[in-house]
């Protein structure tokens, strides 16, 4: 196993802002080899107690704190995207690449107002075989986190993130009036019979195709998810009727222009059915509104966007 801990900067010269001078530690340089030993022991007991990024690096600040000034550490990583920072980030900065086995951990940078001594510089590269580890597991657990809201097939949230993400939603839209949501139901038509003509492999590429689409036409404040088989919703967050349909619409005819199937002659359409926000009292209600549009867009003849405008459903479009 191959760990490797690059210190890719030291005692730069990049402005920090600089505030905090932290309470004087014990000197790393009076350290005697059995407070070494006592220390490295209570940091590897400490960084076992948790799961959380920010936890482990909040732990690893004030451990070091006992030996050395340092007044920050900063950790972050691009993949899965993770970001903590403990006390006040300075000037001089001491930065280290965490990999192992080739795969890369994300970087962590100590950072104080004065230059690091090299055995202080060497005890904090000596403490990085026991900061690893508890960040490996730490990600891990942040990927099966994110695994547990993604729809493997399209990438686009599942179920679980729905409930969640429209509880709060909800939640925003009962607290500020003018932060109004619009639930946007989503169906692929006839996509049965995408799946008997041209087979299931094919049809779920449909299905990808059809996610990157609606992904690609929402803002980043917007949420897409599936939620079922072939139908996906979208929750459009400071929205109103007319912005909804606007999407939808837009959407709708990015769909039905799109080349989706190995018959290019053939065209893939979509039904869309809108529900706004009407004071319901939970998101099921207004997903339901949203269903019935949709519904009823299907049965007016599908490639088409219906709106529910509270209670009923009585408003047609395109
Ligand atoms: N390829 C593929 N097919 C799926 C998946 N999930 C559901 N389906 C299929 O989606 C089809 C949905 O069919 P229906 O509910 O009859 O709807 P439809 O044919 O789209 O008809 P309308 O909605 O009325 O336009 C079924 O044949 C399901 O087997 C999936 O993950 N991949």
């Amino acid at each position: 196993m191959a760990n490797s801990f690059t210190q890719i900067s030291f005692g730069t010269n990049k402005a920090l802002p600089q505030t905090l001078v932290d309470a004087t530690p014990v000197s790393v340089e009076s350290l005697t080899p059995e407070k070494v030993v006592d220390f490295r022991l209570q940091l590897s007991s400490q960084l076992q107690t948790t799961l959380e990024i920010e936890q482990l690096i909040t732990i690893l600040y004030r451990q070091l704190k006992k030996i050395m000034p340092v007044s920050g550490i900063e950790y972050m990583c691009e993949k899965p995207h993770a970001k903590a920072i403990a006390g006040r980030l300075h000037k001089h900065r001491c930065c280290y690449q965490l990999s192992m086995d080739k795969m890369n951990f994300g970087e962590i940078i100590f950072t104080r107002n004065k230059r690091f001594s090299e055995k202080e510089l060497a005890t904090i590269e000596s403490m990085m075989d026991l900061v690893i580890f508890p960040i490996r597991n730490a990600l891990k657990h942040l990927e099966a986190l994110a695994c547990a809201m993604i729809d493997p097939l399209t990438g686009l949230y599942n179920r679980t993130a729905m409930s969640i993400s429209l509880t709060r939603e909800i939640e925003r839209a009962r607290r500020h009036e003018d932060q109004s949501i619009s639930i946007l139901a989503v169906d692929i038509d006839h996509f049965k019979s995408i799946n008997d003509r041209y087979g299931h492999l094919t049809g779920d590429n449909v299905l990808r195709q059809v996610a990157q689409i609606v992904q690609s036409s929402i803002r980043g404040c917007d949420a897409s998810f599936r939620w079922g088989g072939e139908e996906f919703l979208i929750c459009l967050s400071n929205s109103n009727a007319s912005l909804a349909h606007m999407v939808a619409e837009r959407i709708r005819e990015a769909i039905a222009d799109s080349t989706l199937l190995p018959d290019k002659e053939r065209q893939v359409t979509a039904s869309f059915g809108i529900a706004n926000y009407s004071n319901e009292s939970d998101w099921p209600a207004l997903v339901d509104r949203a269903d019935k549009a949709l519904y009823s867009a299907k049965a007016q003849g599908r490639n088409r966007t219906v709106t529910s405008l509270s209670p009923q459903v009585n408003s047609q479009f395109a």
